[in-house]
């Protein structure tokens, strides 16, 4: 029997799967997802052909590990999913891992290449985590089967090094891989591809202003097929707020968060402790500390229930329209398209008419009746443009991480 592909995108609070039929384009075959690990009880879903299943599970899920293996149980021993009922089953095992360092292009698992992502760990501790303790379960308990991993860094490595260098001392900068790297970049590969398909261009020659919007939020300029600036930085932390994270601030505000930051002197510094700053601004900001919801579709609605649900609205149009406004220059207001990705940008109805208002100078204009509905199930990509505007066009992509790293294996490997 022909071998499937697993893709596993773990992310902080959930792990997803989807798995593939090896062939070109890969066609799913079941999707499996436990989210809520870090805030129970978690809740598992599952969903192969037309049949979807949601429940809360037994066992204590709180670990990306526990989550992986009890989807990999669910599914092995679901007798209608029979491509799929043992390690044999499976030719690939991809892993979206959010932090690549200077790795240019996916990578296969072997002892010195997960040694070099150990390392790489202590760069990203927050955002690896959950991948690396997968990767390390699937060594040991999948031991026949490829493991292969997938930057979301990778993408951004085209940038200029005049975008991608932080003004500080170059020899600490260099020592401690202190620059920009930029992130959901499998994202950006898959939106790039399907966007040029759906314009009927070479992706060499597509300039986009992606935006990658959900609860970790990112936007990105693409100028002929190639990432030249993107807003997230060393981390994922910078640039756009998110569900928890504050986005950019004033790197000085970390000093100042407490009341007695008056009086910081090195000596009282001492015991003070930078990850608990990091620990804040990365899970305790964003819109859920603005409005105390990380579900963003309570904040997007016409009449927000409080103002602080408004404030947390505004703030998120403010930050996107600012980068915008910066990549329509960078690109020399050669755009295709401005692409509405991710969760929220694929959902939200209203952020994307608010924004695309707000970019009326840039001859931007969409069709509020296409907006409103927004893109069907199995449409990727969705063009919410009004008539023969002078400006960019206004898309709508449904982008696949999963998918992206599957269709990457079957074109380089088969
Ligand atoms: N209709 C909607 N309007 C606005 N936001 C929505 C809507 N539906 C879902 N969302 C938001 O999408 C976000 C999740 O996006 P997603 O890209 O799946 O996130 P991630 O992969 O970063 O976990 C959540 O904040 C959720 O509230
Ligand atoms: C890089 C990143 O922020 O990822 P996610 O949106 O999945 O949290
Ligand atoms: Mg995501």
């Amino acid at each position: 029997m022909a071998k499937t592909i697993l893709a596993v995108n773990a992310g902080s609070s959930s792990v997803k799967v989807t798995f593939y039929t090896f062939e070109n384009p890969p066609r799913p075959i079941a999707d499996a997802q436990v989210s809520g690990i870090t805030a129970p009880p978690a809740t598992f879903k599952y969903q192969r052909g037309e049949s979807t299943q949601k429940e809360q599970p037994q066992d204590n899920l709180s670990t990306p590990q526990d989550a992986f293996k009890y989807i990999l149980k669910r599914c092995f021993s679901d007798s209608d999913l029979s491509q799929v009922a043992s390690e044999q089953d499976l030719a690939y095992i991809c892993h979206r891992v959010v932090h690549g360092g200077d790795y240019h292009e996916a990578i296969e698992i072997n002892d010195e290449t997960l040694h070099h992502l150990e390392e790489l760990e202590d760069l990203a501790p927050l955002h690896n985590f959950s991948a690396l303790e997968i990767i390390r379960l699937c060594k040991k308990e999948l031991p026949s089967v490829s493991s292969i991993t997938f930057f979301d860094s990778a993408f951004h490595q085209t940038m200029p090094l005049h975008v991608k260098t932080y003004p500080i001392n170059q020899e600490v900068a260099k020592a401690n891989g202190l620059r920009k790297y930029g992130f959901h970049g499998i994202s950006y590969s898959f939106i790039l591809r399907s966007v040029a398909q759906f314009l009927g261009k070479p992706a060499q020659d597509t300039n986009l202003i992606a935006m990658h919007i959900g609860s970790g939020a990112s936007i990105c300029a693409i100028k002929e097929g190639k990432s030249i600036d993107t807003s997230m930085g060393l981390t994922p932390l910078a640039g756009l707020p998110g569900a928890t994270r504050s986005g950019d601030i004033d790197p000085s505000l970390v000093f100042h968060y407490t009341n007695e930051a008056g009086s910081l002197s090195p000596a009282s510094t001492k015991d003070m402790h930078l990850s608990v700053a990091e620990d804040i601004l990365n899970k305790k900001s964003g819109w859920k500390a603005l409005a105390g919801t990380t579900d963003f579709s309570q904040i997007a609605v016409e009449n927000p229930p409080s103002e602080a649900h408004k404030l947390a609205f505004d703030i998120v149009v403010d930050r996107i329209l600012g980068y915008i406004g910066n990549y329509y220059v960078k690109l020399g207001g050669e755009v295709d398209a401005i692409v509405f990705a991710g969760g929220i940008g694929e959902k939200s109805a209203l952020l994307r008419k608010t924004l695309s208002e707000k970019c009326r100078s840039l001859g931007v204009s969409i069709d509020s009746d296409a907006n409103d509905k927004g893109a069907e199930d199995n449409q990727t990509v969705k063009d919410i443009s009004k008539g023969s505007g002078k400006g960019p066009r206004t898309l709508i992509c449904q982008t696949n991480e999963q998918f992206e790293m599957a269709y990457h294996i079957v074109c380089s490997r088969s």
